[in-house]
């Protein structure tokens, strides 16, 4: 009989992937007494405030692609990214998270989920010697822009594309900071879980060079 599918923010998503996010956030909520994985005034909406959130970024570069996600805390957007790509069977996301009990129950909620995915005991500032190379990067609620292209500056010099970072309301203020420092391309897409929330698509991205990037807003 075939699976049933259904739909996440625009993605036809498999039965199989849809129990794999439950699954996730059964063990989420359960780590969550004892560790603090995200606010806790956000986890009776786990399902719209981190995983449609987190979904988000998978709806913006489908398909197979190896991804890192910097400080991954409780998952997001690192794990969601995982199992959807888990679907295709392709694909694979390095979760790099510095926080020992973070990356333990990381580690659980991979193998449990049966996610495409990795977990690295790191400082962000140290990966680029250990996880050499991808084709995409995400990160929320970690840093600002200018620190976050900063971090991601080696990988974007070795082969990987595009960045996606999650952003609040003061992210122009953080773009006009990041241009003293960096070139490059932006793309805002406007969240469709938070009405002041952004995503910001970062490409063609280099160190002090002159002239200004193209902006792009997504429609
Ligand atoms: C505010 S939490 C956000 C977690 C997750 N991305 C989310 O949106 O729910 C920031 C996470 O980044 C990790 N982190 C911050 N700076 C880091 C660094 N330099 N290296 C590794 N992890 C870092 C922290 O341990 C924490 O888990």
């Amino acid at each position: 009989m075939a699976s049933q599918s259904a739909e996440l923010i625009g993605l036809r998503v498999s039965r199989e992937t849809t129990e794999r996010l439950q699954h996730f956030t059964q063990l989420f909520l359960k780590w969550a007494k004892t560790i603090n994985l995200v606010a806790p005034s956000t986890l009776g909406d786990i399902g719209n405030r981190h995983i449609r959130d987190s979904a988000q970024i998978y709806a913006l570069a489908p398909g197979p692609k190896t991804w890192i996600d910097l400080g991954s805390g409780g998952g997001f957007p690192g794990v969601i990214t995982a199992i959807l790509l888990s679907e295709i069977s392709e694909g694979w996301v390095h979760l790099v998270e510095s926080n020992q009990k973070k990356a333990a129950f990381l580690r659980v909620a991979l193998q449990e989920t049966g996610a495409r995915g990795s977990v690295h005991v790191l400082r962000i500032e140290d990966a680029p010697t250990k996880i050499p190379a991808c084709d995409a990067i995400s990160a929320r609620a970690v840093a600002d822009l200018s620190l976050l292209l900063q971090f991601i500056a080696p990988w974007m010099a070795s082969g990987a594309t595009r960045a996606f970072f999650h952003k609040g309301r003061d992210y122009e203020t953080e773009v006009a900071n990041a241009r003293g420092r960096y070139d490059f391309d932006l793309v805002k897409h406007q969240s469709i879980v938070e009405a002041d929330s952004v995503i910001l698509e970062i490409t063609r991205m280099q160190q002090l060079s002159q002239g200004a990037g193209a902006i792009n807003v997504a429609r």
